[in-house]
C-alpha cells in the first residue's frame, strides 16, 4: 500500500488549479524521483484526470460519496474517481465533513475498488472512531490551525501523541499522518519525531512563490528520517 508521506492538498485554491496544479504536481514528481520520498497530490476534482494523466506520483481525490455511478448530480462516486486515474481519496476533511456512516460506506466501496482511503479527523477521539472503520490511513488535523501557519507538530503535539495512542489501541497497522499549519522542514521533522507517519500540507505549498523549493524543504526531513 503506497501511502504518501507528504500529501499536498490543493483544496480549491486558484494558485493550485489548472496549469498551476500541473506545475506543482510535476515539481512534486521531480522531488520524488530526486529524493525517493513518496509524495502525493490531491487536486480539486475539476483537475483530477488532468493531474493523474500528467504525473506518475499518486493522485488523490479530496472527497468521494458512498454511491455507485448513476443519476447522482453533483456527487463523486468512487468508481469515477478510479476511472479518472486516482489512487485514492481523502475523506472527511474538516472543510468537507461527512457522517461516520458515510465514511464507513465510502471506505468499504473504496477498498473494493483498490482505492486508498485517507480519513481526516479533527481530534484524537475522532481518530479512534475513524480507526474502527479500518481506513488505510488517518490524518489528524485540528481545524483551528488549518491555514494558520501555526504547525500542529509544535503548537499541539499532544493532538498527535494522543491520536497515535488512540489509533494504536484500535489497530496499530493504520499509519497516522498529521496536518494543519505545517509550513517548514522543521515542522515536518517535529511531526516525524512525535511518531507521525507523514504530513498533509496545503497553503505552505499552494501559496508559496516557489512551490518546488517548498516541497523540497518539506521532503528533506522525511528523506533523512526514512534513511536513518
Ligand atoms: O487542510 C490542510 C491539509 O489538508 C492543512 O492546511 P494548511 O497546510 O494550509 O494548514
Amino acid at each position: 500500500m503506497h501511502i504518501p508521506r507528504l500529501l499536498i492538498n490543493f483544496k480549491a485554491y486558484m494558485e493550485s488549479s489548472g496549469d498551476r496544479a500541473v506545475e506543482i504536481s510535476k515539481s512534486a514528481e521531480r522531488i520524488w524521483r530526486e529524493m525517493g520520498v513518496l509524495i502525493g497530490v490531491s487536486p480539486n476534482i475539476v483537475d483530477l484526470r488532468l493531474i493523474s494523466s500528467s504525473v506518475e506520483i499518486p493522485v488523490f481525490a479530496q472527497h468521494v460519496d458512498p454511491i455507485p455511478a448513476g443519476a447522482y448530480t453533483g456527487h463523486v462516486p468512487p468508481i469515477l474517481v478510479k476511472e479518472a486515474g486516482a489512487r485514492g481519496s481523502l475523506l472527511n476533511h474538516s472543510e468537507k465533513q461527512i457522517p461516520l456512516r458515510h465514511i464507513a460506506e465510502s471506505i468499504n466501496m473504496m477498498r473494493d475498488l483498490n482505492l486508498i482511503s485517507i480519513v481526516c479527523s479533527p481530534t484524537p477521539s475522532e481518530s479512534a472512531a475513524v480507526a474502527a472503520l479500518l481506513p488505510d490511513a488517518i490524518a489528524v488535523e485540528p481545524p483551528e490551525l488549518i491555514g494558520s501557519g501555526i504547525p500542529v507538530s509544535k503548537a499541539k503535539p499532544e493532538v498527535i501523541l494522543n491520536s497515535l495512542r488512540s489509533v494504536k489501541a484500535i489497530n496499530s497497522a493504520i499509519p497516522l499522518l498529521c496536518g494543519a499549519g505545517i509550513s517548514s522542514g522543521d515542522d515536518v521533522k517535529a511531526a516525524l519525531e512525535l511518531g507521525s507517519y507523514g504530513v498533509l500540507v496545503a497553503s505552505a505549498v499552494t501559496k508559496s512563490p516557489d512551490p518546488q523549493r517548498k516541497i523540497r524543504e518539506l521532503a528533506e526531513p522525511i528523506a533523512s528520517f526514512t534513511r536513518a
